[in-house]
């Protein structure tokens, strides 16, 4: 069998400490090298044998990494993403905070470079279950809005999940335009009015609210645990290795 060389961009983070143990344990999988911000104090190796980088050329050229999965901040997504690609590198990035521009460019990169890349704001299959329903939904409920919970540690607001869940459903509603949510309630998501909720004692959540004459649909998704991001990234490591462009969210892997 032949294993995919992964690199962990974020080891030390909250999934990132998690998605190198998946990496370790996954017999598919040899993690060659994470990229972190800084050298470790002690030693610079992760994990008794993992190189730990602080640069993306040095990991390309010592690791050879055939997939990158990145889980670091909405600062570094876009270059960690753009390097990986112009390096060869397929990325599987599960970070949020990419703009739609920054999309946009990261796709033509892609597909210039014949590179896959996967975006997937949320690996869990319910979350991604709950985009394809809410996307369902809107073309006969369009009075829509979406209430995003997280942790308190969560800095960057609306969460990925709630921006790609407010797009899909845009898109499937046929307008993309934003700038139709009321002023000073949430975020305007493509026209889609998205509230954050950040309290200790959370983990994940989300609400798509539909509201209609005398009744409310109500569709909610709870992660109590980041174990279930784990199946999702591992189908996206495995899967970004048979594309050839950016596949933006694993709704569109999972059919
Ligand atoms: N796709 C998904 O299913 C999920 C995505 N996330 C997203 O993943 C990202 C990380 O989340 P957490 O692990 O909770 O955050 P965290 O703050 O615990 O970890 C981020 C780590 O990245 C490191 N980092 C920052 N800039 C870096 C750079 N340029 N190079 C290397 N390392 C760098 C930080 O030092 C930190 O250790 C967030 O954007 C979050 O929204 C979180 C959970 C699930
Ligand atoms: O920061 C998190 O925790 C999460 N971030 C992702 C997001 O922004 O949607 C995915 C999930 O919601 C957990």
């Amino acid at each position: 069998m032949t294993m995919i060389r992964v690199a962990v961009a974020g080891p030390r983070g909250r999934m990132g400490a998690l998605a190198v143990e998946t990496m370790i344990t996954g017999r598919e999988f040899l993690l060659v090298g994470v990229l972190d911000r800084k050298m470790a104090e002690s030693s610079n190796m992760l994990a008794g044998s993992v190189p730990i980088y602080t640069d993306m050329l040095t990991l390309v050229d010592e690791a050879k990494p055939d997939v990158l999965v990145e889980l670091t901040s909405h600062e570094s997504v876009y270059p960690n993403t753009r390097d990986a690609i112009m390096n060869g590198i397929r990325p599987v990035v599960g970070t949020s905070g990419l703009t739609v521009d920054q999309i946009g460019k990261l796709s033509e990169l892609s597909r210039e470079h014949g590179i896959g890349c996967i975006l997937a704001p949320n690996f869990s299959i319910g979350a991604v279950l709950l985009m394809k329903f809410a996307a369902m939904a809107v073309k006969y409920m369009p009075d829509a809005e979406i209430i995003e919970l997280h942790h308190d540690g969560k800095k960057e607001y609306p969460s990925g999940t709630a921006s790609l869940t407010a797009r899909m459903m845009a898109e499937a509603a046929g307008s993309q335009e934003g700038g139709d949510a009321p002023d000073g309630r949430g975020t305007d998501v493509a026209g889609i009015p998205v509230h954050s909720v950040r309290l200790p004692g959370l983990v994940s959540h989300q609400e798509v609210l539909f509201g209609g004459e005398g009744q409310l649909l109500s569709l909610r998704h709870d992660s109590f645990s980041r174990q279930s991001y784990m199946s999702g990234m591992v189908l996206a490591v495995k899967e970004v290795m048979n594309r050839d462009c950016l596949i933006d969210g694993l709704d569109k892997i999972i059919g």
